[in-house]
């Protein structure tokens, strides 16, 4: 490919300092102190302060040093949404396809008035109440639009450069994205004005004013400054075409005089074939080509714009930048982004314009691709027809702002109107127009070499998998598979993979620069393989860990309800023992030749026949029936039946006395659904079967795992659990049986005191 010869000349930078604000100062045409009231009386320019505004737009302060004159309001969404830190960060060296869509931005700019609509007094009535609004005086009705950013007719060329929110776009550029700045408007709005600075200068050959210079002058100092600051190669290169009368012209190549195509490919999408592309080391070679394509570009002078712009421009810049992964000091990842500037050709009534035969031609052309445009935007702007067929291929302005407008980019638009009321109509097409383009969601992804990009998505995946394995370990303290195992079956796989990579041979040059990335893609597709089939292995550990331990928790679930059911029993057999002794024989005939009865309620120690039987296995007073001193309940909180502690109550049974169960230390149960998640509560713990008999909640017996994490744990703590509560089954059985033997007993002594009575 032939490349343009770009002759470097001195560009100074822009002069930043703030200058005083005045429509004059801007376009040199206000002249007239009358006129500016007339101005002033119509345009309102001191309107309500906003708050203070942050991320792309001016704090209270700042606007108070431009002389207490607001010339802006609003807040780029650009910054927010797509400049978070979140967002670059993560988007940053991978494809953000789960990136959150983001709208495009819409920033409007009012132009002043020139000097002949003051001189026709025709100014109609807008407001601008702040926040991103303006507010229009259309047929006696007042109208209201809101965008990203209004700037009204005293904001400077530096003010739309700092405050659109273009400056991140340039940002998300050299980070990979492509990025897409629009002016459009209606004829002599201020499209190019705003793009390039006043369009005159360029036609005459002077020195251009930096403090003129607009959007695309400034972004270039900056993305140079940027560049500079970052220590990876980079690598610009610079196109720059038009579209007129629906054929695309190489503003670089201008001599070659061909019409170039528009074509489509998968990996692409619609690109120019053959455009010319220069490489620019210096931002003076930049700004050598955009005076080459400025100059090359179609102008001509009708009724509306002596300057008018006949076709639509679209200077495009890529941007090769190497950058350190900020995870892996050893990768350099090179993102690909895309700056793209597009000044519109103006819409324009054929009527207001007074056309000749062939600016008619033009102008339909004109009206037409921003037709189709028009209608992409209505699509793209609504939710229901979002997803169905977009007419990108009805015009080629629309297909080669296919993937700014409803694509992979990051597009911001400043829309242009005029205050004066001679185009009022046009100025609310316009509003109407961006306020349907702010609806526009778009996906940003960052464009990369595919194997750089499966370089970043394997050390992606294995972060994940590093983690994960991580977690399982602490889980099981399973040990890992050597690598080895598996680096065959990966080596295999890699080969595949290069093979497909790259279909055409290798030269032993690329060979050398590429045998580096290749190494790394293996090591990574091993490790990843190798931490993949590790986690496979401890989840199916885990698996078989966990059903273990749902049989052990149902067998511990009928282990407690048998116990429970023991207890009942135990109850049983001490009513009926109290019963026995509530109904005592009757008191015998006082005989005074047999001295003292044989038999009272309460028989006292060592006195008696029958009283020796008894003797010792009564609770004392201070011992519930359950054997334990008085407040006592079970160490699994469950209270013990039977009942509560106090004046009346039955005393122990007297085999408990003998044989008392010391403190059976039966943990509570394991709920079912902590076992089944593997997770457990630190200090949660809650039993089933208290939850049922709202017991309030106790320490959980599981609390000791913490010290114990490994699910290997868990499973001996259920097993042993399980052998507490055979213990102490054991323990109630046998408690019963001497319960019921001790019930026979009692009722042979009161049936042997009923037979000596009689
Ligand atoms: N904000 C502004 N301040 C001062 N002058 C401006 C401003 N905007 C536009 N102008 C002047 O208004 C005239 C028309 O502007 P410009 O050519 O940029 O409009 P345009 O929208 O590009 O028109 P067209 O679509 O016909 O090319 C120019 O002389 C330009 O310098």
């Amino acid at each position: 490919m032939e490349k343009t010869k770009t002759t470097k000349q001195e560009i100074k930078q822009p002069d930043t300092s703030r200058s005083q604000v005045s429509v004059k100062s801007e376009n040199g045409e206000v002249t007239n102190k009358s006129e500016k009231e007339l101005k002033k009386s119509t345009v309102s320019l001191n309107t309500p302060r906003e708050g203070p505004i942050t991320n792309g737009t001016a704090s209270v302060e700042e606007k108070k040093k431009l002389n207490g004159k607001q010339k802006f309001s609003g807040k780029s969404t650009l910054v927010n949404s797509m400049g978070s830190s979140t967002t670059l960060s993560s988007a940053a060296g991978t494809e953000a396809s789960d990136e959150p869509d983001d709208h495009i931005n819409v920033v409007l700019r009012v132009r002043p008035l020139n000097m002949q609509e003051l001189t026709r007094r025709d100014v109609f009535h807008s407001s601008f109440p702040g926040s991103g609004t303006i507010e229009v005086d259309h047929n006696s009705s007042m109208r209201s639009f809101t965008y990203n950013v209004v700037f009204e007719p005293e904001a400077t060329q530096e003010d739309l450069f700092d405050h659109s929110g273009v400056r991140k776009l340039v940002d998300m550029a050299m980070n990979g994205y492509a990025c897409t700045a629009l002016a459009f408007g209606q004829t002599g709005s201020g499209k190019t004005h705003t793009m390039t600075g006043p369009p005159q200068q360029f036609q005459d050959g002077k020195q251009i004013d930096p403090k003129m210079y607009g959007l695309i002058q400034r972004s270039l100092f900056y993305l140079f400054k940027q560049l500079e600051q970052q220590s990876g190669s980079k690598r610009i290169r610079a196109s720059y075409l038009e579209i007129y009368n629906e054929q695309v012209i190489d503003l670089l190549n201008a001599n070659h005089g061909k019409y170039l195509q528009v074509r489509w490919s998968k990996n692409r999408g619609f690109y120019v074939e053959n455009l010319f592309l220069v490489e620019c080391e210096t931002v003076d070679d930049l700004m050598v080509v955009l005076e080459e394509g400025m100059r090359n570009r179609q102008t001509g002078s009708h009724g509306l714009n002596e300057f008018s712009s006949r076709s639509h421009s679209m200077l495009t810049l890529t941007i090769d930048s190497e950058q350190t992964d900020p995870d892996d000091e050893n990768l350099a990842i090179t993102k690909r982004g895309k700056l793209t500037f597009v000044d519109l050709a103006g819409i324009e009534k054929v009527k207001d314009s007074n056309s000749t035969a062939e600016s008619l031609f033009e102008s339909n052309n004109i009206n037409k691709s921003l037709l189709v445009l028009g209608n992409c935007i209505a699509s793209l702007g609504d939710a229901k027809k979002r997803h169905g067929h977009i007419p990108y291929r009805d015009s080629k302005l629309t297909k080669l702002l296919a993937d700014s407008l409803g694509g992979n980019g990051v597009t911001l638009m400043v829309a242009c109107i005029t205050p004066s009321s001679h185009q009022v109509s046009e100025t609310m097409n316009t509003l109407r127009y961006a306020s349907r383009a702010k609806k526009i969601k778009t996906k940003p992804v960052v464009k990369m070499d595919p194997r750089e990009k499966l370089i970043v998505n394997l050390k992606k995946e294995i972060k994940v998998l590093r983690n994960e394995n991580i977690y399982l370990r602490q889980q099981l303290e399973f040990p890992a598979k050597p690598k080895e195992h598996l680096q065959k079956e990966n080596d295999e796989k890699f080969l595949k993979f290069l093979k497909e990579q790259t279909k055409e041979p290798i030269t032993p040059k690329q060979k050398e620069s590429e045998s580096g990335l290749y190494e790394m893609l293996q090591e990574y597709m091993v490790e990843n393989e190798a931490l993949r089939t590790e986690n496979a292995d401890m989840h199916a550990f885990r698996d078989k860990s966990k059903r273990e331990q749902q049989l052990m928790y149902r067998e511990n679930e009928k282990l407690g309800a048998r116990i429970e059911n023991l207890e009942k029993m135990l109850q049983t057999n001490n009513i009926q023992w109290q019963a026995a002794r509530a109904n005592p024989p009757p008191e015998p005939m006082q005989d005074p030749n047999r001295g003292s009865p044989h038999y009272s309620t309460r028989p006292p120690h060592g006195s008696g026949t029958s009283n020796r039987s008894l003797q010792g296995r009564l609770a004392p007073q201070d011992m519930s029936y359950t054997g334990q001193p008085q407040g006592y309940s079970s160490p699994n909180g469950r209270p013990r039946q039977g009942p509560p502690p106090g004046q009346g109550q039955p005393k122990r049974p007297p085999h408990r006395l003998a044989e008392p169960i010391q403190h059976v230390q039966r943990p509570g149960l394991i709920p079912y659904e902590t076992v089944q998640n593997g997770a457990y509560p630190a200090d949660s713990y809650d039993n089933p079967r208290l939850r049922a008999s709202g017991h309030p909640r106790q320490e959980s017996p599981v609390r000791n795992l913490e010290r114990r994490p490994s699910q290997l744990s868990t499973t001996e703590v259920i097993k042993n659990m399980n052998d507490k509560l055979r213990t102490e089954l054991r323990q109630l059985e046998g408690e019963i049986s001497q319960n019921e033997l001790q019930n026979r007993r009692t009722k042979e002594i009161v049936y042997g005191s009923q037979q000596s009575i009689r």
